[in-house]
């Protein structure tokens, strides 16, 4: 299944989660030089980024904010994003976090997971509870999988997500529920399809998240730019080994204007898959 193939990737290069938050006035000349289209050169600096990060990489995730604020030409590089790294062999995440009613969801879930938004993964929020989480059900059996948002990094997962109900908080009660239905799949895989988004910026007891997360698979957003501790992410995964780390703008974001981008690049994959290594081995 899925998650357990992107762990598979992980322990062979890295935990390393590429985040493909691509902007359009942070490409390098060097490529909006060669191109009329936006499109196209938000496809042509993705492919640098995917290329140069692919021995390091356990899979990537594409943020579709960046390229649906560029109307009808970004949302052509979204697709032509998720086709390439498909092609490749490589594990994508479509990092779209719906959440809708059933009927809704149904249409969400078809989109992300076939035609010409298609990705292996999407995120989704879980707020509107099981109804708007089934209807993506069918598509795991597949081999498809979702990350829902149980522990975000912002600080405003403080708000909602840090309340108390009985003994638990809403972000723990979230995960339980994720163990929940993941047990109604006829999962055959250490893993289930269903994992969870969880953040450590903003988590207070370290030693509770690890021990609801057990058993479940994680995409770990935060580090660099938003600041997660590498040793909090460490003290999460390290042990189950049971995450990838996301990180967007701290690999694509800032680069010299000039062809040095790609050695920048290679540079900052070599760097956080190195780093990142050291949460899990
Ligand atoms: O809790 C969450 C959930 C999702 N994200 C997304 O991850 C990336 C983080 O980007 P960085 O540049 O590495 O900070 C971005 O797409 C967010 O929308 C998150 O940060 N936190």
């Amino acid at each position: 299944m899925i998650m357990d193939l992107i762990k598979e990737r992980a322990l062979e290069k890295s935990p390393f989660c590429v985040g493909l938050d691509l902007i359009m006035d942070q490409i390098p000349t060097e490529i909006t030089k060669g191109f009329e289209k936006k499109s196209d050169m938000l496809f042509a600096y993705a492919k640098e980024a995917i290329d140069i990060s692919r021995e390091y990489a356990a899979c990537y995730k594409v943020q579709i904010a960046c390229y649906e604020a560029e109307g009808l030409d970004g949302m052509k590089a979204y697709s032509d994003i998720l086709s390439y790294i498909r092609s490749l062999d490589e594990i994508v995440i479509g990092d779209v976090k719906r959440g809708d009613i059933g009927s809704t969801a149904g249409l969400y879930a078809k989109g992300h997971f076939t035609g010409d938004f298609e990705s292996d993964i999407v995120t989704l929020s879980p707020y509107m509870g099981k109804d708007a989480i089934s209807p993506y059900f069918k598509y795991f059996e597949k081999g498809k999988g979702a990350f829902v948002l149980g522990k975000t990094s912002n600080e405003g997962s403080l708000d909602f997500q840090d309340l108390r109900i009985g003994n638990e908080t809403l972000y723990e009660r979230v995960l339980n529920k994720i163990k929940e239905w993941s047990k109604e799949l006829d999962v055959q895989s250490e893993y289930s399809p269903i994992g969870a988004v969880v953040g450590v910026n903003e988590a207070k007891e370290l030693k509770r998240l690890k021990e609801t997360t057990k058993g479940i698979y994680l995409l770990i957003p935060g580090y660099g730019a938003q600041g997660a501790s590498i040793e909090d992410i460490r003290e999460l995964i390290y042990e189950n080994k049971n995450g990838v780390v996301n990180v967007s703008r701290g690999y694509t974001a800032g680069l010299s204007d000039s062809s040095d981008f790609r050695k920048e690049l290679k540079e900052r994959a070599q760097r956080l898959s190195k780093e990142l290594i050291g949460c899990i081995k």
